[in-house]
């Protein structure tokens, strides 16, 4: 039925024998792939290519090119899927919300606190999106660049030694960006400060007026706030896996901590409820607001001043419940996905000296030399967003994008027709749509790109990180913003957040063909909220570092520095740890809710600018 479905379609398609993202094939497929792998090519060509579950990120867009087409269907006997990398019919989905939503079973378990807006659609959505984008303001952006200069210092601190000279490995740099970024999101999404463990004994030198969080539980509670934190979102999976119910009685001990920290942080918010509603009915801080502050705002708790006014009739949009649900996924969807583009950027940069540099000299002449309680905002951020750091953030989302292949659906029974490159098709009813922003963001007729390669294998070099493609002629007339040619809301409240994709005075993609926050209804409210993080962290740390792969499993420091500086013999061991680098950055990334590097890592070193010891001409 499904052969006949993709025949009638007029896309083209590729026969697959099972379907990749079923349970069963995701959990077994490292058995069967290496015996496919030894069947003659002329039994498995083309679909063997496909059976790998992270084939959109391992490939690009070397498939769309081999089958001759932008948009293709996997056809298995469990599901009918069809892949997009052309920027125009991704415009065409990414508007069309009705005919095109999101597959809501990929997303029942995020409902683990309540309904929210990333898990709902139709009116609940709209009802959902007009609450929570609000609280997206610059204010709050304004609260996200303060809190992030702070954790990015104590992110520093805790790399470098209290003395800022000490040149540590980090081991995990992945988990260390992902605390920074948990903690960023718990101040300007919550209101609570949370102590790094090395940052506790200066608890008395901070303000007054912060919840702050440190190791101890407080009265009521099994966990302080940061390991419950830090338990619920590093072992989340587990919930996608099982029911809520079930972690408590499994005979794991994890599954069990994890089920502790599920109510305990549950709790939290409750507490965090009441004290902001009383903060919101007394009319306090509603200025620079953090998000939940804003969102139960927004919900429709009203002023105690403004009651007389008449206003207290007026109904809460969402219920106690809703609002939990969104000051989770707030949580969830805030901090993965920034703490990846984060490590990225910085192992990206490890392995470029050149782009490094570039960005150094950006933020000197951006920031000339002003210490960090000087940057303001409205002033610095501006600049920052038009430099190299934006260049590096963007081009470091073009490479690893957080989701591989946004999710949308067609509704059974109800085909949808689209337009590709002038030719009508039409997408079957109850169709899985992928929109593939690997094979879209490395397809050369959207992208700045130079030829590599010679005669048959000519190819260009859009898998490999050059920032600088993004400082290209910003005023090319070949190109048109996402700015320029914005969707029509049909309601302005479900827009999100103010600013643009990608600064106007960078390269400006042409719509559809830059995606990582997604596009169109559903793309992401938090984009600015984590393009002002990235930007604030990435200038901490290299107005004063550079950062280099560290070559510990290779090398030792004394070793190193009896070679000769720039010489032979430490690029050789250089070229080792880049190999490894570049070779896990291909082969160990796979999605669970985003794409990250799973069980290994690549240890960095801070170094003091000006002592670099892995410059090579
Ligand atoms: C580099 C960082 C980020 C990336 C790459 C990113 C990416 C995305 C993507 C691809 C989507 C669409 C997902 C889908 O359709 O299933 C999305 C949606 C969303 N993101 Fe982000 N995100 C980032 C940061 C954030 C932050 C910091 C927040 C909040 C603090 C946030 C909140 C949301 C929300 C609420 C939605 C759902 C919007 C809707 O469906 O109406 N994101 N994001």
């Amino acid at each position: 039925r499904n052969i006949a479905a993709a025949k009638a379609s007029g896309i083209p398609y590729v026969i697959i024998p099972v379907n990749v993202f079923s349970i069963f094939w995701l959990v077994s497929f490292s058995l069967w792939l290496p015996i496919l792998h030894r069947l003659p090519t002329s039994w498995t060509s083309p679909w063997l290519q496909f059976m790998h579950p992270e084939w959109a990120y391992l490939l690009g867009h070397r498939p769309f090119e081999e089958i001759g087409s932008d948009i293709f269907l996997t056809v298995s006997p469990g599901r009918l899927q069809l892949w997009v990398a052309d920027a125009d019919v991704i415009n065409q989905i990414t508007t069309r919300r009705n005919d095109f939503p999101k597959p809501l079973k990929l997303y029942k378990r995020l409902d683990l606190y309540g309904k929210n807006v990333v898990s709902t659609e139709g009116s609940t959505w709209r009802q959902h999106r007009k609450v929570t984008a609000p609280s997206f303001s610059e204010k709050n952006n304004e609260l996200v660049f303060t809190e992030s200069l702070h954790h990015a210092q104590a992110l520093l601190k805790l790399w470098t030694g209290d003395s800022g000279d000490e040149s540590r490995t980090v081991r995990d740099p992945a988990a260390d960006t992902m605390r920074f970024a948990l903690y960023v999101i718990s101040r300007a999404g919550f209101g609570v400060r949370v102590l790094w463990s090395h940052e506790e004994h200066e608890q008395e030198a901070t303000r007054q007026d912060e919840v702050l969080m440190g190791t101890k539980p407080p009265p009521g509670h099994k966990l302080s706030y940061r390991e419950a934190l830090n338990s619920l979102l590093e072992n989340i999976i587990w919930t996608q896996v099982f029911p809520k119910w079930f972690l408590a009685y499994s005979p794991f001990k994890n599954h069990k901590h994890l089920y502790v920290a599920i109510n305990e942080w549950g709790k939290y918010m409750e507490e965090l409820y009441e004290a902001k509603k009383l903060e919101i009915q007394s009319d306090q801080k509603s200025e620079g607001m953090d998000l939940f502050g804003a969102l139960i705002k927004g919900a429709g708790m009203v002023p105690e001043a403004d009651r007389d006014k008449g206003q207290s009739t007026q109904k809460q949009t969402l219920s106690d419940s809703d609002i939990f649900g969104n000051a989770f996924v707030f949580m969830l969807a805030g901090h993965e996905t920034t703490a990846n583009a984060l490590h990225f950027s910085l192992v990206l940069l490890a392995l470029n000296w050149n782009t490094q540099r570039r960005l150094q000299e950006d933020i000197d002449k951006t920031l000339h030399g002003k210490s960090i309680s000087e940057w303001d905002y409205d002033e610095d951020f501006p600049k920052l967003f038009a430099g190299m750091g934006a260049a590096v953030m963007n081009e470091t989302l073009r490479l690893i994008p957080a989701v591989t292949a946004i999710p949308k659906t067609t509704l059974k029974d109800r085909p949808q027709p689209i337009t590709l490159q002038g030719r009508r098709v039409v997408v079957p009813g109850d169709c899985h749509v992928s929109l593939d922003s690997t094979a879209v963001h490395r397809h050369p007729r959207y992208w700045p790109c130079v030829p590599t390669g010679q005669g048959q294998n000519i190819t260009n070099d859009l898998d490999q990180f050059k920032p600088e493609r993004w400082l290209l002629d910003a005023s090319d007339a070949n190109s048109v913003s996402n700015a320029d040619r914005p969707v029509s809301f049909d309601d302005e409240d479900l827009r999100g957040p103010s600013g643009l994709d990608t600064s106007s005075s960078l390269f400006k993609p042409i719509k559809g063909s830059y995606i990582p926050f997604s596009d169109g209804y559903r793309s992401c409210l938090g984009r600015r909220f984590s393009q002002v993080e990235i930007l604030a962290v990435l200038a901490v740390i290299f107005r004063e570092y550079s950062v280099e792969l560290a070559i510990d499993p290779f090398s030792s420091d004394e070793q190193i520095d009896s070679m000769p500086k720039g010489g032979a013999e430490r690029q050789k061991i250089w070229q080792k740890t880049a190999d490894r680098a570049n070779y896990l950055l291909r082969e160990s990334l796979s999605s669970i809710i985003t794409l990250q590097m799973r069980g290994n890592q690549i240890p960095l070193r801070l170094v003091k600018r000006g002592n670099e010891r892995f410059i090579f001409q």
